[in-house]
């Protein structure tokens, strides 16, 4: 089934359009990875996924863009948005506090948990995102004590704390060894179990190794970004429709 449903988006910052007439369905419990060459607007579509745009200022869309079928706008209080759609940054950005309090973030905002219901979240989180076993006797050690790839999965966890059905990954690996994206591939592949993944990725391998879906972006030469093709991984890869797609996979370009 599909979560997103985006019809003709347009997004202009400023008067500076970014992204033009995009169409895309992205399916539920699935991983979508969007490639492309620097500066065709994956990162901002991705943004348009959970209205953090809003949040820059001075950008506007046209179009449609549907969220469970209801309109991600209109129907949506941001906040609430943000808590079912949570992203994950390119570089690890623990706060300055406990590896517990991290996790517990979230959770405490809402203000709806008893002290253990918070331990137990802050225990589920961390199996989930594969980081329990590091750091069950030092939670709580300081979050910056932990290694790049092990912040990480720290942060993975703080977002799934607040209990999101997806999550946005901003070229989550870009900062990693090959170690530690190797882990984090094996996580989102298990958490798609449970969760829709978006995923920007420079990786080829990467998108390729553990994406669902697909979606290769090119810009203009009014550096406007656009969507070229869409659809399986094992198909775009293997069979691209467009020329474009073909040199970009091949590694003619970008
Ligand atoms: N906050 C902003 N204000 C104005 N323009 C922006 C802003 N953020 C991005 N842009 C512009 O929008 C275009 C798309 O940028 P975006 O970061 O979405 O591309 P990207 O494909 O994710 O690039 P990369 O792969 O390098 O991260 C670029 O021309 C960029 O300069």
């Amino acid at each position: 089934m599909s979560l997103f449903e985006v019809e003709h988006l347009d997004l202009f910052y400023g008067q500076t359009q970014a992204l033009k007439d995009v169409n895309i369905k992205i399916e539920e419990q699935a991983i979508t990875a969007f490639i492309g060459p620097s500066g065709c607007g994956k990162s901002t579509f991705l943004r348009v996924l959970n209205r953090m745009n809003d949040l820059i200022g001075n950008v506007t869309t046209t179009g449609t863009v549907l969220f469970g079928g209801k309109n991600l706008i209109t129907d949506y209080e941001p906040m609430e948005l943000r808590r079912r759609v949570g992203m994950v940054f390119q570089k690890p950005n623990p706060f300055p506090m406990s590896i517990f309090d991290n996790v517990a973030y979230g959770p405490r905002l809402f203000k709806r948990y008893t002290k253990s219901d918070i331990a137990d979240l802050v225990e589920d989180s961390l199996k989930k995102s594969a980081l329990w076993d590091d750091v069950k006797d030092r939670l709580g050690k300081s979050a910056m004590s932990l290694s790049g790839g092990q912040q990480q999965r720290l942060c993975i966890a703080r977002t799934l704390a607040t209990g999101p059905e997806v999550v946005l990954m901003d070229e989550p690996t870009s900062a990693l060894d090959p170690i530690s994206t190797a882990r984090i591939e094996d996580l989102m592949i298990s958490l798609k179990k449970q969760y829709t993944i978006v995923v920007v990725t420079h990786n080829m391998q990467q998108a390729s190794r553990v994406s669902d879906d697909v979606a290769f972006f090119l810009v203009d030469k009014n550096r406007c970004g656009f969507l070229v093709e869409y659809g399986n991984t094992q198909e775009l890869f293997l069979n691209p429709k467009d020329k474009r797609t073909e040199d970009y996979i091949s590694g003619k370009f970008g």
